[in-house]
């Protein structure tokens, strides 16, 4: 059992700080892989102040065990961050909200009547009809001889079914909203100081609490437009069960489990959670399989070989569906090995604990930032062997690593408590959209850039895009 030591607190070893800032400077561009190195020279379990926010920085399997499982009650909390709390209503949905009722209820809840398997199913033919949209459209473009910004098509067709499955079919509204996520998303992963230097935060010297109140207020008028356009259509009895209409619908019910307290979701909480649902889903879907393809594109072998496997499991006489996934063993394999290298939230999204404790004979203060660094983790030779930074999928052959947070090596959607709600929903889009494009097409980069020369630099935020669009010219392949 956990308990507090007051006698002697000794803090996991870390550089010094220099007055004010901390460790701060040391961060650079690429956070994730300046601690990396960092945690080389002081260990997997980290200290460091970060402006004035005492942060413990975990870097190795073993650690994110530690962390996540044997004592995830400790760290399953968020940080308040001033953007986050412009951007969910002072965090009133689930991915930044404090870990407590409220937060197990609507996990719950959620888990339930949006995540449920059979609910995902039930949306499979809108995402085989945007699908075919995308493949046709993509065809065009090979025919047309043209190059295709495949991470922009690739956001389009997220987007289209993200909406989908949320709003329904209705546009209208969509299109302020898409261009709103999409500044709010980048909003919440930019560095703001006033996050670690509170007292700055009046300053506002970066010019972003004006951006994060003018984005907040225009995303509530567009959802406010869209569940008043919603409910109306409830009162007249038309009942599409979008994930809009199924939230509406619970805001009034009681949802009292059987070993809780009622705690009922109110108007704000459903504009919460959907935006949540939007900014969450999306982003790190798209993310995901840009980097999985990029992978491809520079590996030619493996391309290769993923594509042998289509032929066989699904043959070149019609397109992919969902239910050929599963046998898709070597693609899963393909996948797994771009999330180890290219997790979409190199640090999760950032804990914080609830309570002193002691891990590892190391002292953890109360409000401590827990940062994992997924990426450090993916590419620990101890855990992956001395090839850890190489590409290559035949690693999970002999192995039965998951990506469900099981096993503490590879853990892109995180894991315990606070684990990622989504992961099936995700899982599903990401594969059935890569399939499609290694299926469908052969792709060949512009300008004759040899595999090797593709660009595969990072940009690092809350979540971690390519620092380029992926750019390459298809040929179709099938015989339909
Ligand atoms: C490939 C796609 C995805 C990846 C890689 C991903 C990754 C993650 C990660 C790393 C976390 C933080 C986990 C932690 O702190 O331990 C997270 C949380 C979350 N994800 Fe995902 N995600 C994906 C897709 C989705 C989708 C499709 C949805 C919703 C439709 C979603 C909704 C959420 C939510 C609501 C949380 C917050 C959970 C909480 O704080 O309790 N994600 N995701």
């Amino acid at each position: 059992q956990l308990k507090h030591i007051t006698t002697h607190r000794k803090l996991p070893p870390g550089p010094w700080g220099l007055p004010i800032i901390g460790s701060l400077h040391l961060l650079g561009n690429l956070p994730h892989r300046s601690l990396s190195r960092l945690a080389k020279k002081y260990g997997s379990i980290m200290f460091m102040r970060l402006g004035s926010v005492p942060t413990i920085v975990v870097s190795s399997p073993q650690a994110a065990k530690l962390f996540l499982k044997t004592h995830d009650a400790v760290f399953a909390s968020r940080a308040k961050l001033q953007g986050v709390e412009y951007l969910t209503y002072g965090t009133k949905g689930i991915a930044f909200s404090e870990y407590g009722l409220y937060l197990r209820n609507v996990r719950k809840l959620c888990a339930l009547k949006l995540f449920s398997t059979a609910k995902i199913n039930s949306f499979a033919s809108m995402r085989g009809e945007a699908i075919g949209l995308f493949v046709q459209s993509l065809k065009e473009m090979a025919a047309a001889g043209n190059v295709v910004d495949i991470s922009t098509r690739v956001a389009e067709v997220i987007e289209d079914m993200a909406y989908r499955m949320v709003f329904g079919h209705d546009k209208d509204e969509m299109i302020d909203l898409k261009t709103l996520i999409g500044e709010a998303t980048s909003l919440a992963g930019t560095f703001n100081i006033a996050d670690y230097l509170p007292f700055l935060g009046s300053f506002d010297l970066q010019g972003l609490t004006r951006r994060f109140q003018a984005a907040s207020e225009a995303i509530d008028e567009v959802l406010e437009k869209i569940i008043d356009k919603h409910t109306k259509d409830a009162r007249d009895g038309v009942n599409h069960m979008n994930f809009m209409d199924i939230m509406l619908s619970l805001m009034s019910k009681s949802n009292d489990f059987k070993d809780e307290p009622l705690y009922a979701i109110d108007r704000t909480n459903v504009k919460a959670i959907i935006l949540d649902i939007l900014v969450g889903g999306i982003d790190s879907s798209l993310i995901s399989v840009d980097w999985a393809l990029a992978e491809l594109l520079r590996h030619p072998r493996v391309m290769k070989k993923v594509q042998e496997e289509l032929k066989n499991v699904v043959g070149m006489g019609r397109t992919v569906e969902e239910s050929d996934l599963k046998s898709l063993i070597y693609m899963n394999m393909v996948l797994k090995e771009a999330l180890r290298l290219h997790p979409v939230g190199p640090f999760l999204i950032p804990r914080e604990s609830v309570e002193h404790s002691t891990i590892n004979e190391h002292y953890i203060p109360k409000k401590a930032r827990i940062l994992i660094n997924t990426w450090a983790i993916g590419r620990d030779p101890n855990a992956w062997s001395n090839n850890a930074e190489e590409f290559f999928p035949e690693r999970f052959i002999d192995n039965n690593i998951d990506l469900y947070g099981h096993d503490f090596e590879l853990i892109p959607f995180g894991s315990g408590r606070r684990r990622c709600p989504g992961i099936q929903l995700g899982l599903i889009t990401v594969q059935l959209i890569l399939a499609q494009l290694v299926h469908c097409f052969d792709w060949e980069l512009p300008n004759d850039m040899s595999p090797s020369d593709l660009n595969m630099r990072e940009k690092f935020g809350l979540t971690m895009p390519r620092a380029n669009h992926l750019i390459a010219k298809p040929t179709y392949r099938l015989h339909i």
